[in-house]
């Protein structure tokens, strides 16, 4: 086996950490509102730090007691890679009792290298708390994975699981009645602390791709959502539907398009700030009317849209019904006081997968056009 060298190896793991400690603490300054990279960036520091420490100890020829400071990186950094993800993944920061473990396990440690002179029971002691610290850590973001799957979080949570393991392995390995020839057990910690680099890079990198997918997915959310009434506009929309009836469901999905009538006269009459706030009160009304997974969707101007992807047959007309009252039932507060306004409704249920969607918005068009034309407030279902 090649032999590998402890302390040089020490260095690079310094080196690592410290400029993952950089990058990631300079991504916390410039997003402000990634509190998790703050956490993220104090795991990396402690470990640089107290490598630094460990360091100056060996430069200044420091009693040996002081080499084990250099342990403590580990152990602080699985506990704030957890509270980091904690935190990042908007789950409630309970850390009294981590903290309280992680203080105990150090100060232990540091009596152990002390009162012994020796530095094997303090690095197994680090490693197997690092261990405990780490895994539900990976608990956490295999959770997250299944919840909503991506290779980011992939990587987070099997980068967190093999740290675990080699924490655990490299705790054992220390251990003298474990593996009794000491030069055996320090070239095994040296792989050990070989694959630990490989693991921290590997946690860095998930880390900004985490951040980076985050970021995308805010940007498809704020380019799929209408900004006056927070509801889905034409762009989110045509993606849905177009989902939808590709899915080929037992029961096709329903479109319904509303038109507010007479809307011109509302902007003439008020203004279009007063305009603005009944269209926003409509979003809200078609919000509250539906269930979660039905889409209410605002196409532009003052024009609607709602999908319902689970509908009984022949529910058409009582779910068109049902829009029409919602709107035509509320009064919208506005600048001018409460307005009532009226829409019209065009229904039309897909005719099943190979209905373009083109074709279904089309039926559904033609048929608010005759409501329209049949003098409004009133539901019409498409041929
Ligand atoms: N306040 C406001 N008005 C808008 C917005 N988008 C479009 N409009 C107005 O909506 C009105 C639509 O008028 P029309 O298409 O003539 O329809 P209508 O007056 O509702 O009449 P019918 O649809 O025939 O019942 C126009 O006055 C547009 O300026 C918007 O975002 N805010």
């Amino acid at each position: 086996m090649q032999t590998l060298q402890v302390d040089t190896l020490l260095s690079v793991y310094q080196l690592v950490t410290a400029m993952l400690a950089l990058a990631t603490l300079g991504g916390a300054w410039h997003l402000k509102s990634e509190r998790a990279l703050w956490l993220w960036a104090g795991a990396f520091g402690a470990s640089a730090l107290t490598q630094t420490v460990r360091a100056l100890a060996f430069a200044v020829e420091a009693p040996r007691a002081w080499y084990a400071v250099g342990h403590l990186g580990g152990l602080i950094s699985a506990l704030l890679v957890m509270l980091g993800l904690r935190v990042f993944l908007g789950q409630r920061l309970r850390c009294r009792g981590p903290v309280a473990f992680t203080a105990l396990v150090a100060v232990a440690a540091l009596v152990l290298a002390a009162a012994t002179g020796h530095l094997w029971a303090s690095l197994s002691l680090t490693l197997l708390a690092s261990a405990l610290l780490t895994a539900p850590a990976m608990r956490a973001a295999q959770q997250a994975w299944r919840a909503q799957p991506g290779f980011p979080m992939l990587l987070m949570a099997t980068a967190l699981a093999v740290s675990a393991g080699v924490e655990l392995a490299r705790a054992c390995v220390m251990l003298p009645w474990v593996v009794p020839d000491r030069a055996l057990a320090t070239q095994y910690n040296a792989w050990g602390l070989l694959a630990t680099i490989g693991l921290v890079i590997a946690q860095g990198l998930a880390m900004l791709l985490l951040l980076q997918d985050r970021a995308l997915r805010r940007i498809e959310q704020l380019i799929e959502v209408d900004v006056l009434t927070g509801l889905l506009n034409r762009r989110g929309f045509d993606e849905r539907l177009r989902r939808l009836l590709q899915r080929g469901a037992e029961q096709p999905p329903v479109l319904a398009l509303l038109d507010v009538d007479h809307f011109k006269r509302i902007n003439d009459t008020h203004g279009h700030a007063v305009g603005d706030a009944v269209l926003s009160g409509i979003g809200e009304r078609l919000r509250e009317t539906l269930r979660p997974f039905d889409l209410a969707v605002r196409l532009g101007g003052e024009e609607f849209a709602v999908i319902w992807a689970q509908a009984e047959p022949g529910d058409e007309a009582r779910l068109g019904e049902r829009l029409r009252e919602a709107v035509g039932t509320a009064a919208f507060p506005t600048a001018a006081g409460p307005l009532a306004v009226t829409v019209s409704v065009g229904v039309a249920r897909a005719r099943g997968a190979n209905e373009a969607p083109e074709a279904v918005f089309s039926r559904a068009d033609a048929a608010l056009y005759d409501a329209k034309r049949a003098g409004r407030d009133r539901v019409q279902l498409a041929a």
